[in-house]
């Protein structure tokens, strides 16, 4: 499959965990890539939370296996530079009708995040049934996600925000649940290759 094949929901299926990534030093993108890589988790979310980040997708895809996304994509000069970077995908902490429209202008599989039945259904507006559900602890947990996705059966989500290999299963088992997305399995700093990818080996083994 070429990455310009590649919905979302390909995307949100290649592993049950998306490394959420914050790369403070071009230097870690590639290690802690090849690392997660290893491990099993394959579809990458970096955030534009950091100067770097645009380097740092960049760089990453140049590991084989990875599939990288730009995360924290919140307006549509951010989606031209992610798509410009190469990005393979695009996340959003929230839902906007010109980013959701940009996004489908530009054919990036496009995963915005939502937390309630007004936001889903500007989504469902769009054209859009594969959301991340953030923050998910703070937005009400499982509990508040069963509510929303009962409404919504067509719906597929990735819960982020709170989630670590301590609750991760527990929302893996919901079955509106592809994949969750976590900065637990991608530690800030200099990257300890061993350590992280027995993490993404850990997370790889949760079943979604
Ligand atoms: O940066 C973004 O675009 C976000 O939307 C936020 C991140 O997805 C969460 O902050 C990850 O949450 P933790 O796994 O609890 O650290």
């Amino acid at each position: 499959m070429t990455s310009s094949d590649r919905t979302i929901a390909d995307i949100m299926r290649l592993a049950p965990v998306v490394p959420v990534i914050v790369v403070d030093e071009l230097e870690h993108a590639v290690p802690l890539a090849r690392a997660l890589v290893a491990g099993g988790l394959r579809a990458l979310e970096v955030t534009l939370r950091t100067p770097t980040a645009l380097d740092a997708i960049r760089a990453m895809k140049q590991v084989d296996g990875a599939v990288v996304g730009a995360g924290t994509v919140t307006n549509q000069e951010d989606l031209a530079a992610v798509i410009e970077a190469g990005a393979e995908f695009v996340v959003s902490p929230g839902l906007t009708e010109p980013l959701a429209r940009a996004a489908a202008r530009e054919r990036i599989p496009f995963l915005p995040g939502i937390a309630n039945s007004g936001d889903i259904m500007r989504g469902l507006d769009l054209g859009l049934d594969h959301f991340k559900f953030f923050p998910a602890e703070a937005s009400g947990g499982l509990p508040a996600l069963k509510a929303l996705a009962a409404p919504f059966h067509q719906c597929r989500f990735c819960p982020t925000g709170g989630i670590g290999l301590n609750n991760a299963a527990e929302w893996l088992a919901f079955d509106p649940v592809l994949c969750v997305g976590g900065s637990w399995v991608a530690p800030r700093g200099e990257p300890d290759s061993v350590t992280i990818e027995a993490m993404a080996r850990e997370a790889a083994g949760l079943v979604a």
